[in-house]
């Protein structure tokens, strides 16, 4: 179903949705309703938003929590940004290695926690993981009572089976799970490797286009929201939780993916980076980073995100007397990056596919030497074409705090400064 945030009605069974009312005294063929609401009740209605659920047995029904423990050590997944000092330096990281063959490693275990900031206490901030997984979840379910899930795939497709309906994801496609959504991740490729932003604040929505005008960036109509889909399964199953920074586990007799029926604007959807409308200059400089924004989580500030989620695509880059990458610069957001494709404009190495890269408020970055050097000897009578990319940006007004594990990380590239060594002196006073 086409439209983001839109006021959708589905059923995998004809006749489910009750009409005219959201809670009969008996729903239609035995179901049970409930709903779940993602923003407050009363929330003002632009950004009020909920779903009614028609399902078998109500999400109540499942065994006690307990924390869940990792065989292998301490959790990886989690929300512990620390509260000590934070390197101001430039970081970068190849990408997380893919679990080895002999270890099964499904979504959830193979989530692994870079960096984040405020924490779902507070309902602000966001935090940053990466996912490295060999396998499906198998008899297993997951929710994050913590923040809603964005989803970038950057290896693999994945197939996730929610409580609302199947989403298929591939490369340069995203995935957002509501908070609270249990889902189950199936990988069709066998392995699959991405980043996932976790929102504790806003819910993430399109950007105001200001004098864009009523089109562009990325359209509404291309965000795809999943029919109903159910299973009515008994057996040993798990539900793994996420609530307040740590895993749960709790047994589950059925599958909690059992919702034959569902109305509302609360719900999982995907969206195709490919198709992102990129705007750029055509006259001179290069603009700033927000032409690129695809979704963002606004803070109480206007103006100011919590969270923004951007995206560096292919495109044209005509600008005359120009220096056409990106500029050298210090920001008071903060950014961490990734590659899902290709290579990045602003980096002739070392940032590869599935890699990461973390520069906190006022960090200095920018082009690295090799890009400088080609970029300020390019022909500009021409055009330049930017193919085969996709780079993405989750950036934040608040320092986005690098966990101890991926400072410790072997994947993490201790050299990264000296891609600006070669940035001598020019200056011939
Ligand atoms: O640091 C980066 O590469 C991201 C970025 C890209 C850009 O085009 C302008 C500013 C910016 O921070
Ligand atoms: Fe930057």
């Amino acid at each position: 179903m086409s439209g983001f945030g839109n006021e959708f009605a589905t059923e995998a069974v004809a006749g489910t949705l009750p009409e005219g009312r959201n809670s009969p005294q008996r729903v239609a063929h035995g179901l049970y309703a409930e709903q779940l609401t993602g923003s407050a009740f009363t929330a003002p209605r632009g950004s009020n938003r909920r779903s009614w659920l028609y399902r078998i047995r109500p999400a109540a029904v499942h065994g006690p929590f307990e924390p869940m423990r990792r065989d292998d050590g301490p959790a990886r997944f989690h929300n512990d940004f620390g509260d000590g000092p934070v390197t101001p330096d430039q970081l970068r990281w190849d990408p997380l290695p893919m679990p080895a063959t002999d270890a099964p490693t499904d979504f959830v275990d193979g989530l692994f926690t870079m960096a984040g900031n405020g924490g779902p206490a507070a309902m602000t901030g966001m935090g940053v993981h990466l996912y490295a997984a060999n396998r499906s979840m198998d008899g297993r379910f997951f929710y994050d009572a913590d923040g809603e899930l964005l989803i970038v795939p950057q290896l693999g497709r994945l197939r996730i089976a929610t409580e609302l309906g199947v989403l298929e994801v591939e490369p340069q496609e995203i995935a957002v799970i509501p908070r609270g959504v249990r889902f189950r991740v199936e990988l069709p490729d066998g392995t699959a490797r991405g980043y996932v932003c976790e929102n504790f604040g806003a819910l993430l929505k399109l950007p105001d286009l200001g004098p864009i005008g009523s089109n562009g960036l990325a359209n509404p109509r291309d965000f795809l929201t999943p029919q109903a889909a159910f299973e009515d399964v008994e057996g040993d199953f798990e539900l793994v939780a996420k609530f307040q920074g740590h895993l749960w586990r709790a047994d589950i007799g059925h599958s909690p993916l059992d919702v034959v029926g569902w109305h509302g604007n609360y719900a999982p959807y995907k969206y195709d980076l490919r198709r992102f409308n990129t705007i750029g200059s055509i006259s001179f400089d290069h603009p700033d980073p927000s032409i690129f924004l695809v979704l963002h989580s606004p803070s109480d500030t206007p103006g100011t995100s919590n969270l923004d989620f951007a995206i560096f695509p292919p495109r044209w880059l005509v600008a005359q007397d120009t220096f056409r990458p990106p500029w050298f610069h210090r920001n008071i957001a903060s950014e961490f990056m990734g590659l899902v494709h290709g290579a990045y404009d602003a980096k002739a190495e070392g940032f590869v596919p599935g890699g990461a890269s973390l520069h906190n408020c006022m960090t200095g970055h920018g082009p690295d030497a090799a890009t400088f050097d080609k970029a300020s000897a390019a022909d500009l009578s021409r055009p330049d074409v930017i193919r085969d990319t996709m780079a993405i940006m989750f950036e934040a007004r608040a320092v986005i705090r690098p966990t101890s594990q991926a400072l410790a990380a072997n994947h993490r590239q201790r050299g990264y400064q000296a891609c600006w060594d070669g940035l001598g002196k020019h200056f011939r006073g």
